[in-house]
């Protein structure tokens, strides 16, 4: 099957304008690809890169070398070249991801967070929030914290508002940067088979995992970030 995404010689500098214009180099001619159906999971050590490949591919950290082919509207795109608008674009219809913290929106009940990427897909309001419901049942957030904006809740709970609206579209690529870290066993075992559910349905995952039970359970191929490392491309 071809690919859904596709990196090649992806490079990333970090520039700290605040500390005399350091450059700090982070990843060096990485490559790899996401095929539909399969869960990658991002390996290596904390600090390796696992992170800053996830916010490159979703657009958050521009790229300074290499390119991020993705298949869009029926066409490969550069993500990695893209105008700002193709990128949002890119976002609403083939790319979703959960972040590992959820970006909380004053005065904005979780239901809606949940179902706003289907609103905002054109889905009548009332059958998005229906869905927000079920996704939020699922991962047992109880009702009664429906209404309310999460910045309250407990980390766990906020973690299972983003993965909820994370999931509820049917992007055809999934990024997921943690997104077990602040769940207990129950929740996660739910975030599994949601992930497998993913896979069946065709979408094209990548993850980092720092649990290995939830690891193990999910990844179908490991992509290890220590072969990405600037030194040693230099060496
Ligand atoms: N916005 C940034 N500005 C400067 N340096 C950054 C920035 N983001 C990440 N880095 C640096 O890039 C390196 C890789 O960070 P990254 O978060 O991608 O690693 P990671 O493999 O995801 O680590 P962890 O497993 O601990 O989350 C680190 O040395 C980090 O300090």
């Amino acid at each position: 099957m071809a690919p859904v995404l596709t990196v090649s010689g992806l490079g990333k500098t970090f520039i700290m304008h605040l500390r005399g214009g350091i450059e700090l180099p982070v990843i060096a001619d990485a490559a790899f690809v996401l095929e539909g159906g399969k869960c990658a999971v991002l390996g290596g050590p904390s600090g390796a890169g696992k992170s800053s490949i996830l916010k490159m591919l979703y657009g958050n950290y521009a790229v300074n070398e290499g390119g991020i082919e993705i298949l869009h509207r029926g066409q490969i795109v550069d993500l990695a070249s893209a105008a700002p608008r193709t990128v949002l674009e890119i976002r609403r219809e083939t790319i979703g991801y959960v972040s590992q913290f959820l970006r909380v929106v004053p005065r904005v009940s979780a239901l809606d967070i949940v179902a706003e990427p289907m609103v905002e897909r054109g889905t009548d309001r009332r059958k998005a929030a229906d869905r927000a419901g079920e996704l939020l049942s699922r991962l047992n957030l109880p009702e009664r914290l429906w209404a309310l904006p999460p910045a309250t809740f407990s980390g766990g709970e906020q973690q299972r508002v983003n993965i909820a609206r994370g999931f509820i579209i049917g992007h055809p690529v999934l990024l997921l940067d943690e997104p077990t870290a602040s769940l207990d066993a129950t929740n996660r075992a739910v975030v599994v088979d949601m992930i497998a559910e993913k896979k069946q349905a065709g979408v094209a995952l990548l993850g980092i995992f720092h649990d290995t039970d939830v690891r193990n359970a999910v990844a179908d191929v490991i992509i290890d970030v220590t072969g990405f490392a600037p030194d040693k491309k230099a060496a």
